[in-house]
Parts: C-alpha cells; structure tokens; sequence
C-alpha cells in the first residue's frame, strides 16, 4: 500500500469532523472522492497530505509514519491542490510552476536542466504553452486552477491529492486533466462532485457526515439507493448504446 489510514480523525472541540476513516490506496490508482457538501471530503485530503496534523488515528506513507517524515521528504512524496488555492504575490505561471520543483533542490543540487525540463513538460500537460510569462492575478478561474495542477504535478509527487480540480474549468479542460491524472504513473485521491466523473475512476469513497461510509469498484458504491441516501437525489442509469458507457441522470427525490 502505498498511502494508509488507519481510524484517522479531526476534531474541533467537541465537534468531530472526520471520524474513523480506514482506507488504503493501491499504488498507481485513481481513487474519486464523493460526498455531499460538507461531508468531510477537504478535511481528509488535509489529513492525507500532512497538512493538517490528526486528532486521531495515523497516516502511512510507503510504511513510513507521515508525521514523522521531514517536511521536505513528504513534499518529495506528496503533493496537494487545494480546492480554492489563491496567492497575493505577483508571480508570473512560469514562477508559480516552478515552486513546485522546490522540495527537489539543495545547495548542492541547485537548479538544472531536468528542471527546465520538466517544468516545460507540465506547461504543456496543462495546456498553458503561452502563459509563461503572464502573472498569476490576470489569470481566469480555469487558467489558475490549471497552474495549480501543473505546480503540483512539477512536484513529481508519488501521490497526488487534487481538491475539486476541474471546479473551474471547461468541459474541454475538465475531460482531458482527468485523463492526464488517469494516466500518469502516480496515485491519485480526486475530490469530485461530478458522479459521472467519479465513475470513470479506478475507485471510488463516498464521504457522508465525516465518515468513509464506501469505498469500492464505482458501478458497486454508487448505486442508486446510495445515492438516494447520502445525497438526496434520484438517479438513473442511462446507457450509451454507442459504447455501452454508464451515464448517471440526476433529479429530485419528489
Ligand atoms: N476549522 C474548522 N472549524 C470548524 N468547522 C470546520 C473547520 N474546518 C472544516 N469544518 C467543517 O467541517 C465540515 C467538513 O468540511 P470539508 O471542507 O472537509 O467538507 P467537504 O466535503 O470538502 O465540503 P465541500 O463539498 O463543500 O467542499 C464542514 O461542515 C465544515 O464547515
């Protein structure tokens, strides 16, 4: 296993907000994230990518104790997108990439050509050929969130922890930044609201009140009495009959 939590939980207070999550993910699979709004979802991939240190319960990264990994190596490990990043300096896309290489350099292995390149790799992964010299506060939404994407993957995590990515982008970008995570050689733990997405991961959790309530293959955790029940909508199944594709269609319960 490649990332491991065992009974892992946050609180506030009195107030429990992720409570006895177990969840081990495979290496190289894509795993969605679904659940309602304030269902737990952010507060886990927190927990997940160290950045939020547990009230309960452990993470394990490749075996190793993630609270006891130096800063440095876990960000060598681990990489994360939050869901409404923002930054106040005035930094073009190619200086915001760039900081992604960060947990890679030392005095004595200082900025090299295999920066450049991978730099330049990510720009292209992102579709932002163009926008290196252009500063981060004249982005759009969408173009933002793909700089966020290409920073986080010039990281060259093992695990990527992506936070809603597609939120702001066209349905264009949104398409081909899910294939591009579906397939890099990379683990991947996919906030998602879009259950049509969601199905097209490897697998698939379901938050509900702070608690991984499923995890499993998508077309067995998101059935439509499970749906019914954590979101409060009826769902049908419809088929494609050009490729036999799933497609859910959503609407009240009345
Ligand atoms: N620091 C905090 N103090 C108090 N409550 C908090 C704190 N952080 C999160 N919460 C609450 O915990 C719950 C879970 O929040 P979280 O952001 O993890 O949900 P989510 O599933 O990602 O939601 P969304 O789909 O809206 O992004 C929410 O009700 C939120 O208000």
């Amino acid at each position: 296993m490649i990332l491991q939590a065992r009974n892992l939980g946050w609180r506030v207070g009195r107030t429990q907000i992720v409570g006895g999550v177990d969840l081990a993910v495979h290496e190289g699979e894509t795993l969605g994230l679904v659940g309602p709004n304030g269902s737990g979802k952010s507060t886990l991939l927190r927990l997940l990518s160290g950045i939020l240190k547990p009230t309960a319960g452990e993470v394990a990264v490749e075996g190793q104790q993630l609270g006891a990994l130096p800063r440095r190596l876990a960000a060598q490990k681990i990489a994360y997108l939050e869901q409404q990043a923002d930054t106040g300096e005035a930094i073009t896309v190619r200086d915001a990439v760039e900081l992604g290489r960060t947990p890679w350099l030392t005095p004595l292995q200082p900025w090299s050509h295999e920066d450049d390149r991978i730099v330049a790799e990510v720009l292209a992964d992102a579709d932002l050929h163009g926008f290196e010299k252009r500063y981060w506060a004249t982005l759009s939404g969408g173009e933002k969130q793909r700089v966020h994407l290409a920073r986080a993957l010039a990281q060259r995590p093992r695990i990527l922890l992506l936070d809603e990515p597609t939120n702001h982008l066209d349905v264009r970008h949104q398409l081909s930044i899910l294939k591009l995570v579906a397939a890099l050689p990379v683990t991947s733990i996919v906030a998602l609201h879009d259950l049509n997405q969601a199905l097209t991961c490897d697998r698939v959790g379901v938050m509900a009140g702070g608690r991984l309530v499923a995890l499993g293959a998508p077309e067995e955790v998101l059935d439509v009495e499970r749906i019914a029940e954590v979101f409060g909508v009826r769902a049908s199944i419809v088929v494609d009959p050009a490729d036999g594709a799933r497609i859910f269609r959503l609407d009240h319960i009345r």
